[in-house]
Parts: C-alpha cells; structure tokens; sequence
C-alpha cells in the first residue's frame, strides 16, 4: 500500500536500496556499510558535556500547567522535547517493542516475504532515506500505515499473526489521540489556530518500526544517516536500555537523546517548520550505533496532515517580518522530499 500514492509511484525506489544484508549472518562489517569518514564528530561530546555543564533535551510533563510555555522553548530551542504523562502505558510500550522484536527476528526469507515494493512505502527494508547515502546504514525497518499490517503479518506469521495486529491497533488508536494532543498543544504554543482540515481521514501517518542490530564493530557504522522527517512531528519510543538517537544544534554538534523511562521523544518535523515560519526549526537527527551486543529497537510514529492539504506559514506573530516560506500542498512537498531529501525545505522557502 502506498500512502503517499503517486508521489511513491514518480520515485521508485532501487530494489538493491531496500533489501537489507542478513544481519544474522554478519561477522565482520562489510565496506559497503562502512561510515568512517562521519566519526571524525561522531563520538565527540559522548555526554552532552559543554563548558563543563551536562546539555540536555527538556523533559516535559504534559500535565504541568507550565507545559505550553515549555513545549514552545523546546520546539524553538531544539525542535525537539521528551513528555512524560503522555498517557501511553508501559505495558502497551513494552508490547509493541516485543512485536518489533519479533518481525526482526524471524529468518532472513521471511522478512523478505514482505520486503516493501520499489513504488510503495509499506513493509520491510532499509529506510528511504538509503537513496541519498552512498553507504549503508546498519538498521532494517518495518514501515506500516492504515492496516497495511494486517496483510503483512499474515504473509510473517500464517498461522499466529493475530497478536501482532492486536497490539498494532491498539498502538496506532494511542498514538493518535496522542498526537491529535500535542497537535493541540504545539499549535496553542504557537497561538495558531488549528488547521482546519476538510478531510481528516487522508491524513499521511505512518509507523515505523526500527532495529539496529549488535554490530561487530560499532564505532564505523551508522544505525540511521541525518535527515529530517517531513510531516508535523514524530513521536518516537526507544528502548529503555540503548542510546543512539542523536540531534544536531549548531552550538554543540550532535547531542545525544538518551531514553527516559517511559518518556516519549517528540521531534519538529519539515511541514511544521513551514507553519511555523521557521520559529521551530524541523530537528536534524541521526542515531549512532552504540552497543556491540544489544540490539537497539525504536518506533517512530509520523504524525501528518491530509495529503491535498495546503500549508502556508501563519503570521499572526509580534515582529514576524513577512513569509518565510510559499504555500505548498502536502502531497507536493511529500514529492519534493522524496526527491532532494533535505534539500526540500529550501524549494519552499521564498527568495527575496
Ligand atoms: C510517512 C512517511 C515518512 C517517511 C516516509 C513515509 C514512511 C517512512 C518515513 C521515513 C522513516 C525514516 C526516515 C525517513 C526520512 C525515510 O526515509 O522514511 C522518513 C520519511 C519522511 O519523513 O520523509
Ligand atoms: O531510531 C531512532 O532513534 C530514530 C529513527 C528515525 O529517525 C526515524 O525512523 O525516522
Ligand atoms: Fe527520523
């Protein structure tokens, strides 16, 4: 299935792009997933250390009656933040980490039974993103959106793949009335009305399952290269027990997200940069492969708005000093993205 429709189908994808190696298998690291050239800044400042002082992402209780003012110095300081009180359970968290689990430990062949076709964005295999990147990255994923996991994990599991789709529901109907709040709540931040959508059943939202496998030599591989996700905002469950993500801040270079227990990572996508008028910049992120032994899961939740929905920056701020940005649909920008990856934002951005 392919949510981004036509815009897949104008840029397929190479077959060799999206099948992952058979991590199973792997003894040493092959040259093509070689990243050396990154780590000359890659391990610099292991633990956000600056001027002697620990920098971290705000960690925000989204019931603290102080939350809009924090959601909007986080948005504006980082684009990104960590919530607590989100209203998601442990439980539900610890379920669909142990699903994840389960689709990347089946055999090779089987994952490849689902291997995500050249035009869609549904099923398994290296992100998109492997298009812009002359080496590979040490991470295989599962990419879902609507029920397009129900015919996936009949074709993983024949005979057991109720399981999997129960907790997949459940996962999608928490993570939207969770996103639906922090929409909410970014847009009051911003004192922006909501947007109005006229079809709110086209929404693009898609959820990502991610695992960056235990790699014999950890300090050459790169478990996802830099971008920006391109849709309002993510919200991101790692594993408790594993680093990885980093984001990047002029300032400091690459700072590390650590996971909080049972926080929620939630990160400024491209459309919401554009709404914003650059107030929030769309966060620049990548995550590092830290452990030799653990396997590293995350699920990224794409939160999105109708595909023929036309943003436009809001400018109803003190000094905003005119449109940064050209109105553009989301199906437009979806396509620009697939093409120039984070060259994308700059098609829209308004030249004086
Ligand atoms: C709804 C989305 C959002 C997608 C495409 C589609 C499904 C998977 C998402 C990602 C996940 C990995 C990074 C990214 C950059 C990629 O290559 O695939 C993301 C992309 C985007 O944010 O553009
Ligand atoms: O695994 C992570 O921490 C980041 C994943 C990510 O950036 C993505 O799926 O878009
Ligand atoms: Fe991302």
């Amino acid at each position: 299935m392919s949510l981004l429709s036509n815009v897949d189908k104008d840029h397929p994808m190479q077959h060799h792009l999206i099948v992952p190696i058979d991590f199973s298998s792997i003894k040493n690291v092959p040259e093509s997933h070689i990243w050396a050239q990154c780590f000359e800044d890659a391990k610099i400042n292991p633990d956000n250390e600056k001027s002697g002082a620990l920098i971290s992402i705000p960690i925000i209780d989204l019931e603290d009656p102080k939350a809009l003012g924090l959601i909007f110095n986080a948005c504006e300081t980082w684009g990104m933040f960590q919530d607590t009180n989100h209203g998601v359970s442990k439980e539900l968290l610890d379920q669909v980490e142990f699903q994840a689990k389960n689709v990347f430990n089946l055999p090779f062949e089987q994952k490849m039974k689902v291997l995500r076709a050249p035009d869609e964005d549904t099923g398994y295999g290296y992100p998109r993103l492997a298009l812009f990147f002359s080496n590979q990255m040490w991470n295989e994923g599962f990419t879902i959106t609507g029920n397009s996991y129900y015919h996936d994990a009949k074709k993983l599991w024949p005979n057991d793949f109720e399981g999997f789709c129960e907790v997949i529901f459940e996962y999608q109907t928490r993570m939207k009335d969770l996103g639906d709040k922090l929409k909410s709540l970014i847009f009051k931040s911003l004192n922006i009305p909501e947007p109005e959508e006229a079809t709110p059943k086209d929404h693009i939202i898609a959820l990502n399952l991610n695992s960056y496998p235990p790699c014999p030599d950890s300090t050459q591989t790169m478990g996802i290269g830099p971008h920006t996700d391109s849709l309002l905002f993510t919200i991101l469950h790692q594993s408790g027990n594993a680093s990885g993500l980093q984001v990047y801040k002029d300032e400091f270079g690459w700072v590390s997200v650590n996971p909080h227990p049972c926080a929620l990572v939630v990160n400024v996508e491209d459309l919401l940069h554009i709404i914003s008028n650059a107030r929030f910049p769309s966060a620049i992120h990548r995550a590092l492969i830290n452990n030799k032994q653990k396997q590293r899961l995350s699920i990224a939740y794409f939160y999105g708005l109708p595909l023929d929905f036309e943003v436009s920056p809001f400018l109803d701020y003190p000094n905003c000093g005119g449109p940064q940005f050209k109105p553009i649909k989301v199906k437009e920008y979806a396509s620009l993205k697939l093409k120039y990856l984070d060259l994308a934002v700059s098609f829209v951005r308004k030249s004086y």
